[in-house]
């Protein structure tokens, strides 16, 4: 089920929630084997967008394609497409009565007919992937906040899925963990060839790993581009948001004013 074009394919998408348009005009082409780096402020629409990514929100103009194929509208076609797409949640979302190994069989067991034995034996390969082999045994309450985010990084990788998708990987991190945690992402992208995209307003930790960038603000994209020249760009919107400013083109209170503007 391989192809040659973009994993992941957006044309002039809008995006609503509760009637209201959070994203409009967004165009963005993930090649094959790309990690990028999608980043905004707060609010800026990034969970938004990555809802469309998994299907969970349909585009009100636009399309949405991936893996060459447009998003499925059929229950059963997008839970198909779904095991496909490897996704961690912002937090880790283990279950906390569950060792790492128990985690990481979940997705297994839920969408595979796989031998008990197998399903071990692809657990520990997943666990050995984030540098926790070791660490199959325990519950997520004795592992750093690095080591749980690393588990339920192998948790998304279970079912082998060509793509991932990260939502805010680092939050509540230290800088180390986060390094570790970029690191990894890296790393599992090149070595399994996989596409990655990752969605987070932690531009400096992710930048580094990332092959593009875009930035979201004000409703759509305002920038796509390297992270060499996102450093480098001038545009004072993506400034304020590169330099933590707090005064600038995004409003300081942008989601108050946009729920003012509905
Ligand atoms: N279910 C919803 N109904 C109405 N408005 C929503 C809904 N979900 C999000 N919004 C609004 O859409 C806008 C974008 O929210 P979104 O969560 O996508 O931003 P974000 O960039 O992911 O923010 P954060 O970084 O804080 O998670 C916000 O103004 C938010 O209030």
């Amino acid at each position: 089920m391989t192809h040659p074009g973009p994993i992941v394919e957006l044309s002039g998408v809008r995006l609503a929630r509760g009637g209201r348009t959070v994203l409009d005009g967004i165009d963005l082409s993930v090649p094959r084997g790309q990690v990028v780096a999608v980043l905004g402020p707060s609010g800026s629409g990034k969970s938004t967008l990555l809802a469309a990514l998994t299907g969970e929100l349909e585009p009100a103009a636009g399309s949405v394609r991936l893996f060459g194929q447009p998003m499925p509208t059929r229950a059963r076609e997008l839970l198909e497409l779904r095991k496909r797409i490897g996704v961690m949640l912002q937090g880790n979302g283990l279950l906390t009565d569950l060792t790492a190994a128990e985690n990481v069989a979940l997705p297994l067991r839920a969408h595979t007919r796989l031998p008990v034995e197998l399903i071990e034996r692809l657990v520990r390969l997943k666990l050995h992937a984030v540098g926790l082999r070791a660490a199959a045994d325990a519950f997520p309450r004795e592992l750093s906040g690095g080591m749980a985010r690393r588990v339920a990084l192998a948790r998304a990788l279970a079912l082998d899925p060509p793509l991932m998708i990260y939502d805010e990987p680092l939050t509540g991190l230290d800088p180390i963990a986060s390094g570790v945690v970029m690191e990894l992402v890296r790393r599992l992208n090149d070595t399994l060839g996989l596409t990655s995209i990752v969605v987070t307003h932690h531009v400096h930790e992710t930048l580094p790993v990332a092959d593009h960038a875009i930035v979201i603000a004000n409703g759509s994209i305002v920038f796509s581009g390297t992270p060499a020249e996102l450093q480098a760009t001038a545009d004072p919107l993506v400034r304020q948001f590169l330099d933590g400013e707090p005064d600038g083109p995004i409003p300081f209170d942008a989601v108050a004013r946009n729920a003012e503007a509905a």
